[in-house]
């Protein structure tokens, strides 16, 4: 049994890591990330969870790990921002508001498929324009859906959030580790 990690982000390959595992493989996932018309926020999330764990080759006894992070501001999903003119739009609508940040995980083992999703409502403080400026000129949004990243420079713009922290980054840990041991994957296994 091989552990493959279906995904591309550095973040998630760090919060597996918290929980002492690392992939034997890393496989990003290719899908099409387009939302359907009308579709809403935290449907589309799992959806895309679930069309990337089978999108990964795996033989039939490996566990394979998949998730996306969306930000949902109301029932509009903000990706991850094409440049730098559409991360300070996302930023504008974002700031002295709460959003909501959902990120769905998916393991499959052969034909079983294991899902959750969590959410989390963030709030984002007023932003000033030499905030958003100097932000966006940072390039820590790219790569990050809804055009932001709350562990880093970010950080100082959310106040509150009620939820799951590494949830917002990447992975819920708490629930990756469930989905993980009931696909069989042995956690915790005493270091002799
Ligand atoms: C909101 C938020 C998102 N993000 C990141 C996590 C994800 O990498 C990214 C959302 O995009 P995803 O489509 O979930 O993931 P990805 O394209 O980076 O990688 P893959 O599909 O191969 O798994 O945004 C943060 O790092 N911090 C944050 O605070």
């Amino acid at each position: 049994m091989a552990f493959i990690l279906g995904s591309g982000s550095p973040r998630r390959l760090d919060l597996l890591a918290q929980l002492g595992l690392t992939p034997d493989a890393v496989r990003p996932p290719e899908i099409d990330e387009d939302p359907r018309k009308g579709e809403l926020p935290r449907p589309y999330c799992a959806r895309m969870a679930r069309e990337k764990v089978q999108a990964v080759e795996a033989d039939p006894e490996d566990v394979v790990l998949c998730a996306d992070t969306t930000v949902a501001l109301g029932r509009r999903i903000l990706g991850k921002p094409a440049d730098a003119a559409e991360a300070e739009s996302f930023l504008r609508m974002m700031s002295g508001r709460r959003h909501r940040v959902i990120t769905a995980v998916a393991v499959r083992r052969g034909d079983r498929v294991w899902e959750r999703d969590v959410v989390t409502q963030v709030r984002m403080k007023r932003l000033s324009d030499a905030e958003i400026s100097a932000y966006v000129a940072s390039e820590d949004w790219r790569g990050k859906a809804g055009g932001y990243a709350i562990q880093g420079p970010a950080g100082a713009f959310i106040p509150w959030i009620n939820g799951s922290f590494t949830a917002v980054v990447g992975l819920p840990l708490a629930e990756t580790a469930t989905l993980l041991q009931a696909a069989g994957l042995p956690l915790w296994r005493r270091v002799a």
